[in-house]
């Protein structure tokens, strides 16, 4: 088939940042068809010159060969790596222009719905857009060099000298890990083929003790012949970056290609880090979920607070809480807290981080919460007020319609996904809540995500 290059015009962004359009063509019978074109990389507006390599497909995915007109907010983007790594899809685009457009995604998802699009505030976003993240999981590729996937495709990887949005000292120390694995001709795993011996490397460091946590993820034992190589690694790390208190080798066989262990092998240090949240002290696991944007999640549970008005008389359920970062800062405005949370070292750690903060008014059950909810309901009594921070895809209608029957005064929902909170929310209207405010915060900048906290409240029956 002959490739065709033409011109389109970008109507619309779809969820993953990318630009679309639709093109109207004459197939070989001299009939009118649509072509679909998703283009990464263009803002509403633009007008781009594109090469379609099967153009009688419906549709078509293709970096643009050359814009046209420009959005009066596209900028350079800064990163060297922005034209191929998946990382980050916005930096293209002013940062004013990032918040405006999650603002008005948040807007569109809840009028989706049927709430009132003016209950949602202008996007808060960071004084300084950069090096915010504070947990980063690097790829291996099959010839051992590190990086990021490519953009739409998680086969390939992009090989990365610098990445913007990590902290920097966390960047140092994966290059150095990168510099290690070639000087010993390691390896990386290939995933069509399922051999070779390294797989991801997790970086994750505490902003607020400067504590860096080093991880890397491989098929084999640190062991036999492996020893000299691993020696070497923990001898350079250490040397180089006195913050590393925690190095990790984490066995994976799994065929699936998710950063997780079998086994853990601590080589030198302790296995977690110390953080500091909201002048709470947390321990933090390798798998330990954990905000990815510290100074941005203080904001977040900052409006929590103001947006729950939590009382010393009041019980509260925090709904899938993980290691406690809402949980513990409530506690000490409320009677009594419980936490749900369906990982059990989370809850181990949830319980660990209230008492080393001298909190003695808490209850964690790990459990589902499809199932945790009930139980709790039983032990603990109907509480006042209830906040749930569920995953991307939300908390479901079983746990909604459950909190509904449950009758809390107030409700604080905090979501990074503005399509699963609007369902999630709809199911409480027949419940008698609601919606009072919602605000989005940009705890992902460059990047099309985008988290919100919003309030709820019972209407009074009479
Ligand atoms: C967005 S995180 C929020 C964690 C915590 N509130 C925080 O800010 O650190 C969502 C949490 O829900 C937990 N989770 C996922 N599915 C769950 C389920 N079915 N039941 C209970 N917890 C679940 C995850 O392990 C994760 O800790």
């Amino acid at each position: 088939m002959t490739a065709e290059t033409m011109n389109a015009k970008i109507h619309a962004l779809d969820h993953k940042g990318s630009g679309r359009a639709e093109v109207w063509r004459e197939n070989d019978k001299g009939n009118l068809k649509k072509l679909r074109l998703t283009i990464p990389q263009t803002l509403p507006g633009e007008e781009v010159c594109v090469t379609v390599d099967q153009p009688t497909k419906k549709s078509w995915r293709t970096m643009p060969d050359e814009i046209l007109t420009t959005h009066k907010e596209r900028v350079d983007p800064p990163c060297p790596h922005f034209k191929k790594c998946g990382g980050c899809v916005w930096q293209h685009w002013s940062y004013r222009g990032q918040l405006a457009e999650k603002t008005d995604y948040v807007k569109q998802a809840i009028a989706s719905q049927g709430f009132d699009p003016n209950l949602v505030f202008n996007t808060i976003g960071m004084d300084e857009p950069w090096h915010y993240r504070n947990k980063m999981e690097f790829t291996f590729a099959p010839d051992g060099s590190l990086g990021l996937h490519e953009q739409g495709n998680f086969r390939k990887v992009i090989p990365l000298k610098t990445c913007l949005i990590a902290g920097n000292d966390m960047v140092a120390a994966a290059m150095e890990v990168a510099e290690w694995v070639n000087e010993f001709q390691l390896k990386g795993y290939d995933k069509d083929e399922h051999v070779g011996l390294l797989r991801h490397l997790m970086v994750r460091q505490s902003f607020a003790t400067g504590e860096i946590m080093l991880g890397v993820f491989a098929t084999e034992a640190p062991d036999g012949e492996l020893k000299e190589a691993v020696d070497n690694l923990v001898k350079r790390i250490s040397d180089k970056f006195s913050q590393v208190k925690s190095i990790l080798w984490l066995e994976n066989r799994d065929w699936a290609d998710r950063a997780q262990a079998e086994k853990t092998h601590l080589l030198a240090g302790r296995d977690f880090i110390y953080d500091e949240m909201a002048g709470y002290r947390f321990r933090l696991w390798f798998d330990t979920f954990f905000q990815t944007n510290p100074t941005q999640a203080q904001k977040l549970v900052d409006i929590a607070i103001d947006m729950a008005e939590p009382k010393e008389t009041e019980r509260m359920i925090d709904l899938f809480c993980g290691v406690g970062t809402f949980s513990l800062p409530f506690a000490n405005r409320v009677g009594e807290l419980a936490g749900i949370e369906i990982v059990e070292s989370s809850i181990e750690s949830a319980k660990r981080n209230a008492t080393e903060n001298g909190i003695d008014n808490t209850t964690f059950l790990a459990k589902d919460a499809r199932n945790g909810i009930d139980q709790m309901l039983e032990s603990f009594g109907s509480p006042e007020l209830l906040l749930l921070d569920p995953p991307r895809s939300g908390a479901g209608g079983k746990v909604m319609r459950r909190i509904g029957r449950a009758k809390p005064e107030r409700i604080v929902y905090v979501s990074c996904n503005p399509d699963s909170f609007a369902t999630d929310i709809k199911e409480l209207e027949a419940f008698g809540y609601e919606l009072q405010q919602v605000q989005p915060v940009d705890l992902f900048p460059q990047t099309v995500h985008v988290e919100c906290v919003s309030q709820l409240v019972l209407r009074d029956e009479d």
